[in-house]
């Protein structure tokens, strides 16, 4: 793994120290190091199956909740080992949020769904404040402050995933991963969300995974290609984590170039 020297001076929020992610015994990405620099947003790219969204997974223990998954190594948030028996993971989910795919708001108003995470999590402040706060925070507030009681499901599929990255501020995360956050939205949707996610970072640090070359070399400061290597099991691998435009103009491994150039698929000669 090739990385900035730079990157060392850097304030780190989250690191990773050989991690490897087993499934029932096979392993599914193998001994990844990686340095997140807080406030900066990290892309994480790369052919389906090298292990992005397994790793993006270990950052907030939701892999706790797959059956027969193991991770070994150490990850850090803010230098504490997050698989201490220490860490709640509950609380942990707070500091890591996460955004998926497909926006999967609850059933309910467009004011519960971030009030209820609130009342789970025994806030003692201002309900209204903090609902209107997260809504600002992602510019949904004018277009739903007069429907604060309508269900959420009544949005479009761009408003949800605001709503959904809302949801996740209101706990006043430190760390939103998003998996493929755009996948499932039309091109004005994504460029909204392109623009927060640069918005966001002023006040949070973003991990996230996208098939979409352009789209990490817009909105990332730094990127990371995972790839499959191995010979009969294909086992992911972190191949290079750099400055976004050195991963796009100069990288120094031949994989990264072939795949950010699209190159990629070219039969051997
Ligand atoms: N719950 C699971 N149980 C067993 N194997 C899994 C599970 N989740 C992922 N895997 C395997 O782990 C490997 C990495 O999968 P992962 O979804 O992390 O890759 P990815 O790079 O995010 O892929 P994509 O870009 O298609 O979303 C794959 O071989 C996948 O089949």
């Amino acid at each position: 793994m090739q990385s900035s020297s730079r990157q060392k001076q850097k304030d780190i929020v989250l690191q990773t120290t050989d991690v490897s992610v087993y499934y029932g015994g096979q392993c599914a990405l193998k001994e990844v190091n990686l340095e997140i620099p807080r406030h900066e947003v990290v892309g994480f790219i790369g052919p389906s199956g090298c292990g992005k969204s397994t790793l993006l997974r270990s950052f907030n223990r939701l892999n706790d909740l797959v059956k027969g998954a193991k991770v070994t190594g150490l990850i850090t948030l803010n230098g504490k080992n997050i698989n201490d028996d220490a860490v709640n993971p509950v609380e942990l989910r707070q500091q890591i949020g996460m955004v998926f795919q497909r926006p999967n708001p609850f059933p309910k108003s467009i004011y519960d769904n971030i009030a209820v995470g609130l009342k789970v999590n025994g806030y003692r402040g201002d309900k209204d404040e903090l609902v209107e706060y997260s809504l600002r925070q992602v510019g949904l507030w004018d277009e739903v402050k007069d429907r604060l009681k309508k269900n959420a499901l009544t949005l479009s599929g761009g408003q949800q995933q605001r709503l959904c990255i809302a949801r996740a501020i209101a706990l006043q995360p430190e760390i939103i991963l998003m998996d493929e956050p755009c996948s499932s939205l039309d091109p004005i949707s994504t460029a909204r969300i392109e623009e927060l996610i640069r918005e966001l970072q002023k006040n949070y640090t973003l991990i996230v995974v996208t098939h979409n070359l352009k789209q990490a070399s817009l909105i990332c400061d730094r990127v990371a290609f995972f790839d499959l290597e191995g010979e009969e099991t294909k086992v992911g691998h972190l191949i290079e984590y750099d400055r976004t435009e050195i991963i796009f103009q100069r990288p120094s491994q031949i994989a990264t170039q072939e795949y950010v150039s699209g190159r990629r698929m070219r039969p051997q000669l």
